[in-house]
């Protein structure tokens, strides 16, 4: 039997809840209907070329978790922590369900019994990253590099130190049964670094999934697999999601849905998109979109040529605890915000609060109720008080958290991804803009053939002329 399915509430976007001049009527919604029907002949034309490899990711079966599993068990006999090394997509998404799932103060209990506690290493501060080799003990703990192109200078920074601290500590046999590269199955560094000889386990990568789209393959699912989660969960609502955004009527499917929202409202001048989970443990959920969004969608040209600049800067917030933060901006400030929430049914957990002053009016209405009734009150209060405004927002009403709801809202929010990419005309599966920081980060760092680059940064230097 299917899980209950994450629906899509439009219904504080449409102008009967928002006013003619902020909402959408009927022949925006025909006009909206016309494009997407268009921009899903796209996204199918793309997945047809074998572009979007994403989309078949769902549906690995046994045979693609099998290595994964099979990996997470040999770890799992000798490993109590698993540390991800690597950034950006090959990340975020294991953060996110490790957060989701196992709760944003997970690091503050003990481990649960089977599962290793899991680190990601998202960056390469020697502050957290030396912080982390200090106090893990490199006996009970397996490393994951993690790298599509298996030659990012963070990600590389952190194996090489990774390594050396292992097999200074443990011998070169031991250090390398502790190690564990996800990359191409052909390109980059992890990949020469096997040929030359060393004994490391190694999980692929499919090369038609970037990074960000990556979640759901061997990127996300070993860390997650470590850390104890159902992997196949996760794969089952992905693909449920999947069987519910087949269609090219927007009524029909939420993942089209959205991003018609999301474009429509872009093109109106509404250049954030708030994503906004009424659950602190969804934050990881919220970052992993922030990425998605913005390095998909953020370009300066369209595919025939022309200069566009577009994209809708994603903004993660948390609910009920941001509305003592931005809400007041969001409110009152520039009508330039989309705001998604994502709300949830069912906690799994409840409190009653306690009915401790019945003389104080002001606290006594409290008493006895519970507080996933105030979080849901919250989270409608301020949709219905946003719209008052004229503000449009939507939510995604997630049935619960658990890793077949977490699956549905991965696929759904990538496939929404490309739908709005195809909409606005620009490649939503390459990141030309971060190519350039690279280079110069190269170059400032001595990389051979990154000399001009390195020459370049030093030209724009201007000393302590604007020091104060
Ligand atoms: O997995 P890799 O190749 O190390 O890349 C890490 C991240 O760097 C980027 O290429 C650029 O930011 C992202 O798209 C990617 O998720």
């Amino acid at each position: 039997m299917a899980n209950q399915p994450v629906r899509l509430d439009y219904g504080f976007c449409a102008a009967e809840r928002l006013g003619a001049a902020a909402g959408l009527d009927d022949a925006a919604l025909a006009r909206l209907q016309a494009e997407f029907e268009r921009a899903m002949t796209v996204v199918s034309a793309q997945k047809a070329a074998g572009k979007l490899g994403f989309m078949d990711l769902p549906f690995m079966g046994q045979d693609g978790l099998a290595p994964i599993l099979a990996e997470a068990k040999r770890l799992g006999e000798f490993c109590e922590n698993f540390v991800v090394l690597g950034i950006g997509g090959s990340a975020l998404g294991a953060t996110a369900v490790d957060m989701a799932l196992g709760g944003c103060l997970r690091h503050a209990f003990a481990r649960p019994a089977g599962a290793m506690r899991l680190f990601v290493a998202d960056n390469s501060d020697p502050r957290m990253f030396a912080a982390l080799l200090d106090n893990l003990d490199p006996r009970a703990t397996a490393f994951n590099v993690v790298s599509k192109s298996g030659s990012t200078a963070e990600t590389m920074s952190q194996y090489l130190a990774a390594r050396q601290m292992l097999e200074q500590k443990l011998g070169r046999e031991e250090a390398l049964r502790r190690l564990v590269f996800t990359t191409d199955p052909q390109a980059g560094y992890l990949r020469k670094i096997i040929a030359a000889g060393d004994d490391i386990a190694v999980l692929s990568v499919p090369p038609n999934v970037g990074g960000r789209y990556s979640v759901l393959s061997a990127v996300g699912l070993l860390p997650l697999a470590c850390a104890g989660h159902d992997v196949a969960a996760l794969l089952e609502g992905a693909a449920q999601m999947a069987g519910r955004c087949q269609s090219p009527v927007l009524g029909e499917n939420p993942a089209l849905m959205l991003a018609a929202l999301a474009v429509e409202s872009f093109r109106r001048g509404r250049n954030i998109f708030v994503m906004m989970p009424y659950a602190s443990d969804l934050l990881g959920l919220a970052q992993w979109f922030g990425q998605l969004w913005a390095e998909s969608l953020g370009k300066a040209k369209a595919l025939d040529g022309a200069e566009v600049h577009v994209g809708q800067t994603p903004v993660a917030a948390v609910g009920a605890t941001d509305q003592h933060s931005q809400l007041q901006l969001y409110m009152e400030g520039p009508q330039d915000k989309l705001i998604c929430f994502l709300t949830i049914d069912d906690y799994g957990r409840d409190l009653t609060i306690p009915a401790l002053h019945p003389e104080l009016t002001g606290l006594s209405y409290l008493g006895g109720q519970t507080m996933s009734r105030l979080i849901k009150a919250e989270a409608t209060a301020t949709a219905a008080a946003l719209a008052r405004q004229g503000r449009p927002s939507l939510s995604l009403r997630l049935p619960r958290i658990d890793a077949n709801v977490i699956g549905q809202v991965f696929y759904l929010l990538e496939l929404a991804t490309v739908a709005a990419g195809a909409a606005l005309g620009i490649d939503p599966l390459d990141q030309p803009g971060v190519e350039l920081g690279k280079q110069l980060t190269y170059g400032l760092m001595g990389r051979q053939g990154f000399e001009d680059q390195a020459a370049q940064v030093r030209a724009m230097d201007a000393g302590d002329r604007f020091l104060i």
